[in-house]
């Protein structure tokens, strides 16, 4: 088949993960006519290697830690070590769950499914894996992205996000490289599953761009469960040691030995086998498909959307992107994904979340004497009765005379849940005087966001 006597469609859409199956979706229900292209699971990172099985195993080290705190509550259980195997059945029929109704709901909606890589042949051609040709209008590219590794001798000594979703039990001990989302969540959830976790940070704090008044006490609750965290690390070499590994940092000085090796050092943009080059889509220097606020790239009909652009690589962003995206496109909106006050949660052990600005993006956006800080420090009611020592940080960042808050953060049980809503109450600009005239729930952790003085 050639490029003339191709396929038509409206849109073609490169990649099936969030992103791409969102706007494939959304273009179908305005009555283009979509082919999406995706060469491995549907769901993409978030279903097969990211959000979904992480919060699994989340939820699996969240059971262990309440175990432990039925036990000195005076329930009369013995925990003994997650059965993997027996868990990873169940995480597992929930994600074939999920590939199943993407399936059905695909055909439900006319969308023609291709399990091909597809790179551009001229400006309206893709082609696929087996040399089949496919012409469209319009084309979303959402190939998402991959772990990186620094370029150190023995770095395929260790793993990353995509080889921990294959594991079928806890190691002994493990080294984690990185400081950021994937560093933090997995050494969390693999100390909480029995594992001696150590974690290497190259800088000298976590989650650089959370707020450091929380992230320096999660790492301090990190350190009480016992996390041994070692910053200002420059990781030089892996080596192997007795079936295990070490680390020699660039001082010279040796770690180790380690049952296993993960490195969470950051993710690269799967632009490669797109030739973009030949249509001139226009990349950063990372490899990001640069989009302006549209999603539309350098070129008029090529637009894209999650994490091939230097949007914030998640999930909902992703989603979000490309239902605007097609709203546009086919239908006769106008609205455009707002970047700011996206709200966001590291699925540590406790949560933390935020939304808006940090203590210090706020003093720099607005200067010191605007910006007023309210905080509650308290131990949720579970952890008083069973009189385990871990506290709750909530943090509000409020500016102005009329204190319209910019930022809410929160460290500590039931974060993640908390959150959202106070999210939809921070981009409606609420003041503190707002947050106060609300009644509170009673006893709920909750309540301190509005009891906060
Ligand atoms: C361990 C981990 C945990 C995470 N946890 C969270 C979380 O809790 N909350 C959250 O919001 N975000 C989380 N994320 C981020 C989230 O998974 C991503 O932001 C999201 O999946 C991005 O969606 P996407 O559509 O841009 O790309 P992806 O979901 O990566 O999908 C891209 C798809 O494109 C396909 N593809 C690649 N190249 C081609 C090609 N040439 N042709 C055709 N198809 C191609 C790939 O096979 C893939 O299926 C996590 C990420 C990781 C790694
Ligand atoms: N809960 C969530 O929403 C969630 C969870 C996981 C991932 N994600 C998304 O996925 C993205 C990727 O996560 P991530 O943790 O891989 O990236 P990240 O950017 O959050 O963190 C990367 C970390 O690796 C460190 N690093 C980079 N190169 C290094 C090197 N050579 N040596 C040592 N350390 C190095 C960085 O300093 C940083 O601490 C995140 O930005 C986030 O948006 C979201």
């Amino acid at each position: 088949m050639n490029a003339a006597n191709a396929p038509e469609f409206d849109l073609i859409v490169i990649g099936g993960g969030s992103g791409g199956l969102a706007g494939a979706f959304r273009a179908a229900e305005h009555g283009a006519r979509v082919a999406l292209l995706e060469p491995h699971l549907l769901g993409g990172t978030c279903v097969n290697v990211g959000c979904v099985p992480k919060k699994a195993m989340w939820l699996a080290a969240d059971v262990a830690g309440r175990l432990n705190l039925a036990r000195t509550l005076g329930f009369p259980v013995t925990p003994a070590p997650l059965d993997w195997c027996e868990f990873i059945v169940h995480r597992e029929r929930y994600i074939a769950n999920i590939h199943a109704s993407y399936r059905r709901r695909l055909d439900a909606a006319g969308i023609a499914l291709l399990p091909s890589h597809a790179g551009f042949l001229d400006p309206h051609t893709v082609e696929c894996e087996n040399g089949t040709h496919l012409r469209a209008e319009r084309f979303l590219i959402a190939t998402g992205g991959r772990p990186v590794r620094p370029a150190i001798p023995g770095a395929d000594l260790g793993g990353d996000s995509d080889t921990f979703f294959q594991w079928r039990a806890a190691p002994e001990c493990v080294a984690i490289v990185g400081g950021g989302y994937i560093a933090v969540e997995l050494a969390g959830m693999l100390q909480a599953l029995g594992s001696r976790v150590e974690l290497f940070v190259r800088g000298d704090r976590l989650l650089r761009e959370f707020d450091h008044e929380l992230a320096d006490q999660l790492a301090e609750d990190y350190r009480q469960a016992g996390i041994h965290l070692h910053f200002g690390y420059d990781l030089a070499a892996v080596e192997r040691d007795d079936g295990g590994v070490r680390l020699r940092g660039m001082d010279g000085s040796e770690c180790g030995r380690f049952d296993a090796l993960l490195f969470a050092t950051g993710r690269r943009p799967n632009s490669e086998r797109l030739a973009l080059e030949r249509v001139g889509v226009a990349i950063d220097a990372q490899g990001h498909v640069v989009v302006d606020e549209r999603h539309t790239t350098s070129v008029e009909h090529i637009f894209a959307v999650g994490d091939i652009t230097p949007n914030p690589p998640l999930t909902p962003v992703a989603i979000a992107a490309a239902r605007r995206l097609m709203d546009r496109v086919y239908g006769n909106a106008t609205a455009l994904l707002d970047p700011n006050d996206i709200p966001t949660v590291v699925f540590s052990h406790p949560p933390l979340g935020q939304v808006g600005l940090t203590e210090a993006d706020a003093r720099r956006v607005h200067g010191d004497e605007a910006v007023h800080v309210y905080r509650a420090g308290f131990r949720p009611m579970l952890y008083a009765l069973a009189d385990v020592p871990q506290h709750s940080l909530f943090k509000l960042v409020c500016v102005g005379e009329e204190r319209r808050v910019v930022g809410i953060h929160l460290l500590g049980e039931a974060a993640d849940e908390i959150l959202q809503g106070f999210a939809v109450a921070l981009k409606r600009g609420i003041t503190l005087d707002d947050l106060r005239d609300t009644v509170a729930i009673h006893p709920t952790s909750a309540e301190e966001v509005v009891l906060m003085r």
